[in-house]
């Protein structure tokens, strides 16, 4: 029987009176892409950081590979494997793309405040940042400052980092936010090969995306999962269409 790689079971989170996660279960199998939807404010990001270790739950339980992490703070379930896609705001602006991905590889090797200068010169280092680059298609652009590309490139390259960290599951927050309709088509065939490698829990309001890509979609509302299924069934759920895309039930 295959083993889900990331199981989360009773998982809940409180704000003061606010229930953000309210004892949410919800597994990912190898290869799988599994997204999670939901109206804004339903809990999502939250959930990715509880998972992250970026906030510490409440109750329930969190295994990741058969082993419970729930006490294990974020930079040691990153050692893990689990990684969260960086956010634009966290690329380094005056490093170029290479520097950003070898400033990840770095930061893996639990060394990330050794000095840049000694980064930029270390072989190993540059090797898997020229690779991480090339799977994201930015091979070209490796020696161009991150203050100079694209929105679109900027999201490929936190892609590339998060690559150069070897992940073996990938938490995302909205890849495809602020991409043109061919920057989402290429970021969703990239991500269509990348489950392959590790799989994604991928948060997504590009229901296009979200339909081509999952595998099977889990819907948050109020920090409850109403809905679970596989693209079409979540299409149809009455309660899914009322609740998140804003039909009537009937
Ligand atoms: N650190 C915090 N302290 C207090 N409330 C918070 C905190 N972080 C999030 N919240 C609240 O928790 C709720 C869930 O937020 P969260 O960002 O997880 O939702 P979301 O589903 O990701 O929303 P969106 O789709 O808009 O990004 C929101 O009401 C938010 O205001």
């Amino acid at each position: 029987m295959i083993e889900p790689v990331l199981s989360l079971s009773g998982l809940s989170k409180s704000f003061g009176a606010l229930k953000v996660t309210d004892s949410v279960d919800l597994d990912l199998y190898p290869g799988e892409i599994h997204a999670l939807i939901g109206p804004n404010g339903a809990g999502k990001s939250s959930l990715i950081k509880l998972v992250a270790g970026e906030l510490a739950a409440d109750a329930g339980a969190i295994r990741f590979d058969g082993h419970d992490i729930g006490e294990l703070d974020q930079p040691a379930r990153a050692r893990l494997g689990l990684t969260r896609t960086f956010q634009v705001s966290s690329l380094i602006p005056e490093f170029s793309a290479r520097g950003n991905v070898m400033f990840a590889a770095q930061a893996r090797r639990r060394s990330v405040f050794g000095f840049i200068g000694q980064v930029n010169k270390d072989p190993q280092l540059i090797g898997e940042a020229e690779q991480a680059l090339d799977r994201v298609g930015l091979s070209a652009r490796s020696g161009v400052r991150v203050s100079e590309l694209s929105h679109g490139e900027k999201r490929l390259l936190e892609i590339a980092m998060a690559l150069a960290m070897r992940p073996r599951i990938f938490l995302m927050d909205e890849p495809m936010a602020g991409l043109g309709q061919e920057g989402s088509s290429k970021l969703i065939g990239f991500l269509d090969k990348l489950r392959t490698q590790a799989p994604i829990l991928l948060i997504e309001h590009d229901m296009d995306a979200v339909f081509q890509l999952a595998d099977r979609i889990s819907v948050l509302v109020a920090g409850k999962i109403i809905a679970r299924g596989k693209a079409d069934d979540i299409r149809n759920d009455p309660e899914v269409r009322a609740a998140y895309l804003g039909e009537d039930a009937a």
